[in-house]
């Protein structure tokens, strides 16, 4: 088995928030007769990290380390393995080390949020969260509000279409995606627009989404940089004037709300609302905690759902016959003009196989970290002593053909549940697992099952083939190497709106 050390640098991303990879130190035991694991040696030539974590457990087996200087990991790379780790999750599970983030926060006395908080308070913080947000039928309330800026992608995408040579034509799909992601999320956690599908976005929104990227591309340099060199390098600088941007924003949103709760509460009016509201009444939290939270509920949600959806997008528009059987099951279930309600998508199991399946060929968060903090652990017969960090390798584990036959098939009915035998439910858990799985599932999945059945129902999805081979890149989130463009060719006519 090959010795040496790889650059965790070129493997993760260190600003994700999801993964936390920058942590810990592992040490590892053999048991007797378990033989040792494998360190993984070389560098990947390419940003390609997540089709390498294929070829490495070709080369090593399904758990090996990999590390750079402090920086070590125990990957593990098998279905069997990662139901293991999970099953033995702790009470307070934890992703490593989130000092990157947390500095800024201490340094302007913000309260943590989901992310960045560990232990015992990050356990309280979530379950205030965790109501209205989690279980499916709290999604439900926000239909109409998501419905809404689903009207307006829509509107976006007719009008980029006309402004295209043929036609029919939307260029950098990615982008637009974004901007619907940011309009949703924010419409939901600060019950109000913010004008990022509006053809001219407002000058402050563009603020915030300029220094929401200044802040992940900033990450990676400051990381790696010694913290002497903060002074005289301006690096630093930017990246806290960009966490300044992204607070300034938010806050003065969530001001706004408590400005105007409060007044309801002066005037003795019923006080009435969605998240914002309910978490700004809600005693269990502070307005540290609101203002922590919601900034980092926001920096979860958008390239998440946005780049989902180009995936699933992308897919389709290569696959006329799983198109077809969606728009199929969309028009059945959602006649004439009507919109879908969030309860309509019940009906609409192939709409949600897609988006499962999606996920699975393109897990958006293809590694995930642990960190057992407590106690011990054995795992695969290996003995960890605590503070050992773990790699999950989603994106491997997603492709594998034991559990995935014909893997690199787009498939969405293996996920259906017609009597057939279901995928082990660990070969893809993109939202994570347990109590510290994704908050925002439900709200991601209302987002992007209501905007595919509409697109789907007024357009057929065509590949623009100048774009060539579309790879996926991992830069935190799996995202398309390339800008993307596809035809929405349409099916009826506008005023299906
Ligand atoms: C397709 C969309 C999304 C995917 C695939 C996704 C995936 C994930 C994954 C894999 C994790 C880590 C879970 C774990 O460690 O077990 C996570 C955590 C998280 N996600 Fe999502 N996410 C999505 C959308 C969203 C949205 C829309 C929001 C906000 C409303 C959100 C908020 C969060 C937060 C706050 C956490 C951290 C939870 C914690 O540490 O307690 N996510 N997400």
């Amino acid at each position: 088995m090959a010795v040496g050390v790889y650059s965790l640098a070129s493997r993760f991303s260190e600003g994700c928030p999801i993964c936390g990879p920058f942590s810990g130190v592992f040490s590892s035991r053999k048991r007797r007769g378990s033989g040792s694991v494998p360190v993984k040696a070389g560098y990947p030539s390419r940003w390609t990290p997540q089709r390498s974590l294929i070829s490495d457990k070709q080369l090593y087996g399904p758990m090996y380390k990999v590390g750079m200087g402090r920086f070590n990991s125990i990957a593990l790379n098998s279905v069997e393995l990662l139901e293991e780790l999970l099953r033995k999750d702790e009470k307070f599970p934890s992703r490593g080390d989130m000092s990157l983030w947390t500095e800024y926060r201490d340094l302007r006395g913000i309260g943590y949020g989901p992310f960045t908080e560990e232990g015992e308070k990050w356990y309280k913080l979530r379950t205030v969260l965790n109501k209205r947000m989690l279980h499916p039928k709290d999604s439900v309330q926000y239909g109409d509000v998501v419905n809404e800026v689903v009207s307006d992608l829509i509107k976006r995408i007719y009008h980029l279409r006309r402004l295209s040579p043929s036609g029919d034509l939307v260029t950098n799909l990615s982008n637009e995606l974004y901007r619907f992601s940011l309009e949703g999320i924010s419409s939901i956690l600060f019950e109000t627009r913010i004008g990022c599908l509006e053809e001219e976005i407002p000058v402050e929104t563009q603020d915030f989404i300029d220094s929401i990227a200044q802040m992940f591309s900033y990450s990676m340099p400051v990381a790696m940089l010694p913290k002497w060199s903060r002074n005289i390098l301006p690096i630093y600088r930017r990246y806290i004037d960009s966490w300044e941007g992204i607070f300034k924003f938010s806050g003065k949103l969530i001001d706004m709300k408590m400005e105007a709760i409060q007044k309801r509460v002066d005037t003795d009016q019923d006080v009435e609302g969605e998240y914002l509201t309910y978490l700004l009444s809600n005693t269990k939290m502070t307005n540290k905690e609101v203002y922590g939270s919601i900034a980092e509920l926001l920096l979860a949600g958008v390239d998440t759902t946005s780049n989902t959806m180009m995936w699933a997008m992308h897919l389709l528009s290569r696959d006329p016959n799983v198109q077809d059987t969606l728009y199929q099951e969309v028009s059945h279930c959602i006649p004439g003009d009507k919109i879908p309600s969030a309860q309509d998508v019940n009906r609409m199991p192939y709409l949600k196989a897609v988006i499962k399946e999606t996920l699975r060929m393109y897990p958006v968060v293809p590694m995930n970290a642990r960190i057992m903090v407590e106690n011990d652990i054995t795992i695969g017969g290996h003995f960890f002593t605590k503070k050992t960090s773990f790699t999950m390798c989603h994106y491997a584990i997603s492709q594998d053909e034991k559990t995935f036959p014909e893997p690199s098939k787009f498939k969405p009915e293996r996920w259906l549940r017609d009597g057939r035998v279901r995928p082990n439910p660990f070969g893809s858990i993109p939202f994570g697992f347990g109590v510290r799985g994704c908050v925002g599932r439900r709200i991601a999945e209302l987002e992007m099952y209501l905007a595919l059945a509409r697109i789907i129902k007024l357009f057929e999805i065509r590949p623009d083939p100048s774009i060539g081979e579309v790879k996926a890149l991992n830069r935190t989130v799996l995202v398309a190497d390339r800008q993307v463009n596809l035809h929405f060719v349409e099916r009826t006519n506008e005023a299906a709106l």
